[in-house]
């Protein structure tokens, strides 16, 4: 920490380059901010439009951030997407750090994804693993598209964790999903200059997200008032996500009571199909703060570019490279303390669906592991894989990948 003299006003924050805009397109904002932090370091202040924010690459600046000053960055920045889909940031990831917050994060952590209620899901997980096993038992040795299978039991699977069941229209809220997924980066202009009203008229994000909202507010409300309706007809709760955040509800006694929007709100947060996130959550700035020598001033966007540390040749041997058993002499782990691997965060804003993220992608993948071999499809070499992704808030494969399975076990 470099001493100030005293009585002299605050510096001017400094910091080694300021990038804008530009220096964004071309690539996905990952990959992009990934190939300036190679050249100009691991913090870097950009300009977007009339957002500053300050983009961190090292697992020491993130521990930083995360960790030693997590209070002063606890909170998260403002975004389109969370005012109109998220009900003016009522849902937990994009509330602003502070009593509301306090109370739902503390709900969620004890009764909606503590270990004891993602256990109580295991015969879900179970179920449609082993139905996608089955299914794909009776196709082998046909190619199989696995992106789509994985895809459609993670949603299954999230369907039936929240509202327990296969929803009506889930092939159009899975849609709805994947726009609110795309639009929610943080990158369109609308959200780059918040206070220019005519460029939201402009970029057309305002009024799409409204009308997504509109459309996700209406399914919600049905899925509620079935809800409602079977347990009026004296049904018992199947213990869902939903059924326990009606219970929360009913109970009351809350600093801040529970009402449809908070659950709507909650309900998309548990529905969105969450792999990892590559930029993380954005945080916010609450007060001024010095991170490595430069003074942060409030307000500030300070994005961690987690795919970029993943892939730091500093901290990973040979880091391009798919090798799991690097993990297994290693104390690196993922859960918010080795700042090498935080696909989850960290501190107080750090995930709290780890364990059911971890559950729902552990047991389908160790059993499509376990009963199968998978090859490319004849002709198909690796080198010929495309793995191009694209960019929402989470990150995904552009092309879907396709493999051939040979029944390895069958029971
Ligand atoms: C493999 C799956 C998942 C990954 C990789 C993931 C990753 C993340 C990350 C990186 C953050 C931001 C952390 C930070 O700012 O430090 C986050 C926040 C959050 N995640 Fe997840 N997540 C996953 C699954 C889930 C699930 C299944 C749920 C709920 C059912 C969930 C609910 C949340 C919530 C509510 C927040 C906001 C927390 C806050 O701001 O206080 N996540 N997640």
């Amino acid at each position: 920490t470099k001493p100030k003299p005293p009585n002299l006003p605050p510096q001017p924050w400094k910091l080694p380059f300021i990038g804008h805009l530009h220096h964004l397109s071309g690539s996905l904002p990952h990959q992009a901010l990934a190939n300036l932090a190679q050249k100009l370091g691991p913090i870097i202040h950009l300009q977007l439009g009339e957002i500053k924010a300050v983009v961190i690459s090292s697992p020491d600046l993130a521990k930083q951030i995360m960790k030693t000053d997590d209070l002063s960055f606890a909170t998260r920045p403002k975004l389109l997407c969370a005012e109109i889909v998220g009900y003016n940031y009522i849902d937990i990831a994009f509330a602003p750090y502070g009593d509301y917050w306090r109370q739902m994060r503390k709900l969620s952590i004890l009764e909606l994804l503590s270990a004891k209620r993602v256990e109580s899901f295991e015969s879900v997980r179970d179920e449609e693993s082993w139905n996608v096993v089955e299914a794909t038992m009776k196709e082998s040795p046909r190619p199989v598209n696995v992106t789509e299978k994985i895809f459609t039991m993670m949603n299954v699977i999230s369907f039936r964790v929240s509202v327990g069941s296969r929803c009506k229209n889930q092939a159009k809220l899975l849609e709805l999903i994947e726009q609110i997924l795309s639009a929610a980066g943080g990158f369109d202009v609308a959200d780059l200059y918040p206070s220019f009203k005519l460029l939201h008229l402009v970029s057309g994000l305002r009024k799409k997200l409204m009308k997504i909202h509109h459309d996700v507010d209406e399914m919600f409300e049905g899925i509620i008032s079935d809800h409602l309706d079977r347990r009026a007809a004296g049904e018992t709760d199947h213990g869902d996500l939903l059924d326990v955040m009606l219970r929360l509800k009913d109970e009351g006694g809350l600093q801040f009571p529970i009402t449809n929007d908070n659950i709507k709100a909650i309900l998309l947060e548990t529905l969105r199909l969450h792999p990892p996130l590559p930029l993380l959550l954005p945080r916010e700035c609450r007060n001024t703060c010095e991170v490595d020598g430069y003074d942060i001033p409030v307000n500030t966007k300070v994005i961690i570019n987690c795919w970029k540390i993943g892939r730091d040749p500093k901290c990973w041997t040979d880091p391009e490279s798919f090798i799991p058993e690097r993990f297994s002499e290693s104390s690196i782990d993922y859960k918010g303390t080795s700042f090498e691997l935080i696909p989850f965060g960290a501190g107080r804003r750090m995930c709290p669906g780890m364990t059911l993220g971890m559950a729902n992608v552990e047991l389908p993948l160790a059993r499509l592991l376990y009963h199968f071999n998978w090859e490319l499809p004849s002709g198909v070499k690796v080198e010929d894989l495309d793995r191009t992704e694209t960019f929402g808030v989470s990150l995904k494969r552009r092309d879907s990948l396709v493999l051939v399975p040979s029944v390895y076990n069958i029971d």
